[in-house]
């Protein structure tokens, strides 16, 4: 059993929405396929992977560096004989030779992207869904049967007005959903706050609102935007201020009871740790949205999981950025305590198994081996050209 090849292509996901930090207008996204020698049903299996938006793609990182040193590593290290399967943690340490600790820049989302790649295989190789085998090997075998989502979206956009952000949500509402998100931060505080309000006006209770700054705030205006908006009962006031800034998540603590959430761009437990051990994040009511395709993949995310569970957290408490179907398996999988699903943004790789609509604002899993890309057909069609 061996991997035979990992192709890669860059793919355009750009459009005209921003958030406080960046617009989308030329982001793009790596597409993986890894081709194996295991037949079934006939056909080789070939794992597929993406990255996240807010990265861009990262084909120059593969080709130079990773792709190389999983096809040289001697096939017999990167099999799992117990389970007679690959084995993501040895392709995860064949990808990581010659790397130094530390500074987990954008070869962490190279890495991830791979990492998809390998778990998809893994579980078509096994005949099952990503979840379930999830589940089996290291939650005593039960999944969740269904996950809690919610709709982000709310981006500026030029001429975007109220009446267009409103009609926004109303259709996320009409979808199944019950929280959404939107952005704050690239207009003044008072036009914010207009926007807010005419977001609660559409969903009933600022409880059912989330709000998104993208780490643009220094501390006085994180905390500024604190005392406004405690008052509305918010979801969550999401990156106030720059991911890094562990201080300035700490001091915003004092001034905000409310519930806040972070941890998008930390890519490594490292990173993580240190959000825990230094942000003030409160285990009670906060929310972790570690997002696996930018931070090194699923090998990753378990080492970020047992630093949670080493200073006091439940997994329950993360909710990962990235709207993607690899996030939902792991929420599903290994307990999470939602995703984040993008109903209209950076298509076809936003939002879950076509022929699963959400439900009180949750969604089901597909049946299919694998993560379940099959199940979506748009995503499908340009990860299939690849193999
Ligand atoms: O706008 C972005 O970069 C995406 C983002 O922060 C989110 O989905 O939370
Ligand atoms: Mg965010």
């Amino acid at each position: 059993m061996r991997i035979v090849a990992i192709r890669e292509k860059t793919v355009s996901i750009a459009s005209p929405i921003a958030n406080a930090y960046i617009d989308f207008s030329k982001m793009t996204c790596s597409v993986v396929a890894v081709v194996t020698d295991v037949v079934r049903e006939g056909r080789p299996v070939v794992g597929y992977g993406f990255n996240s938006n807010g990265r861009y793609g990262q084909g120059a990182l593969m080709r130079e560096r990773f792709i190389a040193r999983v096809l040289e590593a001697d096939p017999d290290t990167l099999v799992d004989e117990a389970n007679d399967n690959l084995d993501p943690f040895a392709v995860w340490t064949a990808l990581m030779t010659n790397e130094k600790p530390g500074g987990h820049g954008e070869r962490s989302v190279a890495v991830g992207t791979i990492d998809m790649a390998v778990w998809d295989a893994v579980a078509k190789i096994a005949g099952k869904p990503l979840y379930r085998l999830l589940a089996e090997r290291y939650r005593g075998g039960t999944a969740d049967d269904r996950v809690w989502v919610y709709a982000a979206g709310g981006y500026y956009y030029p001429g975007k007005d109220h009446a267009e952000l409103r009609d926004e949500m109303k259709s996320y509402l009409d979808r199944g959903y019950r929280v959404v998100k939107m952005k704050i931060g690239a207009a003044s505080l008072d036009e914010d706050l207009r926007r807010i309000e005419a977001v609660i006006g559409v969903v009933g209770e600022g409880g059912r609102v989330a709000v998104d700054a993208n780490g643009r705030f220094d501390l006085g205006t994180a905390v500024a935007y604190a005392k406004a908006l405690k008052p509305y009962g918010l979801f969550w006031y999401e990156e106030a201020g720059d991911p890094l800034d562990y201080a300035l998540q700490a001091e915003l603590a004092e001034h905000y009871d409310g519930p806040m959430a972070t941890g998008e761009n930390l890519f490594s437990h490292q990173d993580a740790r240190n959000l825990l051990r230094y942000g003030g994040m409160r285990p009670d009511r906060d929310y972790l949205q570690f997002d696996c395709a930018l931070s090194y993949g699923l090998v990753e995310y378990m080492r970020t999981l047992a630093q949670m569970e080493a200073l006091g957290w439940s997994s329950r408490r993360v909710v990962p950025h990235g709207g993607h179907q690899m996030s939902l398996n792991i929420a599903a999988g290994l307990h999470l305590g939602g995703n984040e699903s993008y109903p209209d943004v950076f298509q076809p790789f936003g939002g879950f198994a076509d022929a699963i609509a959400v439900e009180d604002g949750h969604v089901r899993l597909p049946d299919d081996p694998g993560v379940g890309f099959e199940a979506k057909s748009k995503l499908y069609a340009v990860m299939r050209d690849l193999a």
